[in-house]
């Protein structure tokens, strides 16, 4: 079974690697093009047996899953390369956030899922967040999941969800990664511990947590309760923290929310350009206010171990 990948950036080349080596894909499975070729190229040098395409269409032809890893503004070219070749058996999976499922519905024939990855599955890790569209069927759910799970813990959510658990699942590393960073400044600076002593440190922290977070089973209020005795200074630097960064995750959630709907706009401008308005925007999915409380589906999938190649 061929599974496309177009584009073989950052994400598109992370999840080529992450999925070869869990096993689940084999390089002759895997078809690959990028508008820079070089970039395709180096993926076949480093993993003999995937083919590597200066042609979309050519990688997209045949194959029973097609990754589209490009950015959002790039969709409408890639899309009008590969139609024609593209029929009503194939799952052709989106991994990027604002293009919305019933647009790809309209463009193409195929079957249309959205897969918001994190680079977090480069270490087999994380959420990958799936949304399907209409022509999905349970076995291809099946299939993308067994897939999805040989990386990632896949969870199903509603299209409107999107942006949020993206901030979160997709995002979240990064910000979470850039507060390290200013805590072990603010560390070094007031005292004088080394900077990637303070990294280090935070790290672990990061990783541990985690893991009480997930396989330890706590939630965050059993955690903070066991590690916040009463009278001791975590308890004092939590309330530091209660106090200033609700309104900074206001701030970020709006912002992320912003930039989609801007995204989603300048989109519909690309795909449709003689219609006006009538979008879904995050506002559609949930109140631009740090109050939403997301009503996050949270659907498991079937467990699929994905240690073998399911291909
Ligand atoms: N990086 C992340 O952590 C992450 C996480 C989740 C989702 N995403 C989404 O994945 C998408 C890609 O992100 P990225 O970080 O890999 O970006 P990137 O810029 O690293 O990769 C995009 C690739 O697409 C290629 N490309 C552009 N136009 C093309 C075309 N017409 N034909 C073939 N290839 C083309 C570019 O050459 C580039 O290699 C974005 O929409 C992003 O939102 C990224
Ligand atoms: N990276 C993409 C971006 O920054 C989306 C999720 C993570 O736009």
């Amino acid at each position: 079974m061929k599974v496309a990948f177009i584009g073989t950036g950052a994400m598109g080349s992370l999840l080529i690697d992450a999925f070869l080596r869990s096993g689940a894909l084999l390089p002759q499975n895997i078809c690959a093009s990028n508008r820079s070729p070089s970039k395709a190229k180096r993926l076949a040098q480093r993993h003999p047996g995937l083919r590597a395409y200066s042609s979309n269409a050519e990688a997209a032809q045949g194959s029973k899953i097609v990754f589209l890893c490009i950015k959002p503004l790039d969709y409408p070219d890639v899309i009008a390369e590969i139609r024609d070749v593209l029929d009503e058996k194939q799952i052709v999976v989106s991994i990027t956030s604002p293009v919305q499922i019933e647009t790809l519905e309209a463009a193409i024939p195929s079957k249309i899922a959205k897969i918001i990855p994190s680079i977090t599955h480069s270490v087999h890790s994380g959420a990958s967040l799936c949304i399907y569209g209409g022509r999905i069927r349970p076995e291809d759910r099946l299939l993308l999941e067994q897939l999805m799970s040989s990386i990632s813990t896949p969870i199903t959510l509603k299209e409107s969800e999107t942006r949020i658990a993206s901030d979160l699942s997709s995002c979240g590393p990064a910000f979470v990664a850039h507060m390290l960073q200013l805590w072990a400044e603010s560390a070094a600076e007031l005292t004088g511990i080394g900077y990637a002593e303070a990294i280090a440190l935070g790290s672990e922290m990061l990783l541990g947590t985690g893991k009480l977070l997930t396989e330890g089973g706590l939630n965050p209020e059993q955690l903070i309760e066991r590690v916040a005795v009463p009278g001791g200074v975590t308890a004092e630097g939590i309330a530091v923290l209660d106090s200033s960064l609700r309104e900074v995750f206001a701030r970020l959630i709006d912002t992320t929310h912003r930039k989609y709907d801007d995204d989603i706009s300048k989109l519909h401008a690309l795909f449709h350009p003689a219609i006006p308005d009538a979008l879904p925007s995050s506002s559609d999915h949930a109140p631009s206010c740090p109050e939403r409380e997301a009503p996050f589906a949270g659907v498991k999938p079937p467990d699929g171990s994905g240690a073998a190649s399911i291909f």
